[in-house]
């Protein structure tokens, strides 16, 4: 039987955790504090920054949302950027993605201080991630939860095989540091793999962040697999799917994360986790 990873009562966890850790911070006088930019008005990412703020504001925390304009030159965004990377009340900055074509994405990542790096996509930060250095410092989010997720459902990646399909920034490439330095045997597949699927039916652990609907069905998993789906895809009804057929799943992988309600949530929980770390993080000096 396939056991279903519920991502809501895992973040549920997560968010009471850090709702503790704000607790001990006040009492010391801090407050974990959040900005969060958006440039234009995609409609997906308004609901993902609200949801952002009204989880951080309920956690007890400082948040902040900057809305700008489509029309937002990279200058503008850059100093924006700047007045928050000097302001103590602001512990973590992040920009939402995506951007307009006229701001060059690279560029943003690089200009936050990697110390208020929430998302953990700037330079410094994915190269410790990559060399797995030792001390603290902010981890890409998704890929975080996904690991919590792991490790709250008992699954350990020590000498698994693991398939992560996609090479994104954002999750791909940190989920396989993360998955490596768990000491999992780990592949990155992409869309240029030769017979991706036969090299997904190797994974102990498939983690599918492809953007394409249901690209992976029960035929391509494992017997007994975990199987992890980032998509967020459209069918052909407008209902919102994953990466991975979940019915055809079903009695072929041991554990599946389904769409809505599993790494999802485990994005902006673990958001608000990394947030609170890098309050308190600010305290301490290196
Ligand atoms: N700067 C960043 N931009 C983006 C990130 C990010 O981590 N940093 N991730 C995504 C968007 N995202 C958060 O920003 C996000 C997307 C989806 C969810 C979520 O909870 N999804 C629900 C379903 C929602 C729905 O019904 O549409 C689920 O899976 O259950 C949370 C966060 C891109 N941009
Ligand atoms: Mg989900």
């Amino acid at each position: 039987m396939t056991k279903i990873i519920d991502g809501k009562a895992v973040a549920k966890k997560v968010n009471a955790q850090t709702a503790t850790a704000v607790a001990e911070l006040a009492a010391q006088g801090i407050q974990p504090g959040i900005a969060v930019i958006i440039v234009g008005d995609d409609a997906a990412s308004q609901i993902y920054v609200r949801n952002k703020n009204r989880k951080a504001t309920k956690l007890g925390m400082h948040s902040v949302v900057r809305q700008l304009p489509a029309t937002t030159s990279q200058d503008e965004l850059l100093a924006i950027i700047a007045a928050y990377n000097a302001d103590d009340s602001i512990h973590g900055i992040l920009v939402q993605s995506p951007l307009p074509a006229q701001i060059n994405e690279p560029l943003i990542t690089m200009a936050i201080d990697p110390k208020k790096d929430v998302d953990g996509f700037h330079p410094t930060n994915v190269g410790k991630l990559i060399t797995n250095f030792p001390g603290n410092y902010p981890v890409a989010n998704t890929p975080r939860g996904i690991m919590t997720m792991l490790a709250d459902y008992g699954v350990d990646p020590a000498g698994k095989t693991a398939v992560v399909i996609g090479r994104s920034t954002i999750v791909g490439k940190p989920m396989a540091a993360l998955l490596t330095n768990a000491n999992a045997t780990v592949t990155i597949a992409h869309s240029k793999t030769a017979d991706l699927k036969a090299v997904a039916r190797t994974a102990d652990i498939l983690v599918v962040a492809t953007g394409i609907a249901h690209l992976i069905t029960g035929a391509d998993i494992k017997p007994g697999a975990t199987v992890i789906d980032v998509g967020m895809d459209r069918d052909e009804n407008g209902k919102l799917v994953g990466d991975v057929d979940f019915d055809s799943a079903q009695g072929i992988a041991g554990l599946i994360t389904p769409v809505p309600g599993g790494v999802g949530p485990m994005t902006i929980a673990t958001l608000m986790q990394t947030t609170v770390e890098l309050a308190k993080w600010s305290d301490v000096s290196e």
